[in-house]
């Protein structure tokens, strides 16, 4: 029982994981957007949306809290991302 909810598990977290890759190369291209654009790597009023946009598309609103926290982390870590990106480039 257990062994085949953790099988499972390990499935579900290689495919965050390739989603993830894939979210954090398409941010890189957003940072070269922001590098052309002398635009800030911050933008609260882009990431209000995300949370918003996410929020909603929950079967189960009792994970509203935690997809939220799950969400600013994401970000967090998105923006450290692409200001490294951008320290190298210059
Ligand atoms: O959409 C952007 O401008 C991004 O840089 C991407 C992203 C995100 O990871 O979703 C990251 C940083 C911004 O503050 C807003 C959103």
């Amino acid at each position: 029982m257990l062994e085949a909810e953790r099988q499972r598990i390990d499935q579900i977290d290689q495919e965050i994981v390739a989603l993830f890759e894939a979210r954090m190369e398409t941010v890189l291209q957003v940072a070269q957007y922001k590098l052309d654009h002398d635009l800030p790597v911050l933008d609260a009023s882009r990431e209000h949306l995300v949370i918003e946009k996410v929020r909603g598309k929950l079967n189960n609103p009792e994970l509203a809290p935690y997809l939220t926290e799950l969400y600013q982390t994401m970000m967090a870590q998105s923006r450290a991302y692409q200001s490294q990106w951008l320290d190298h480039q210059k």
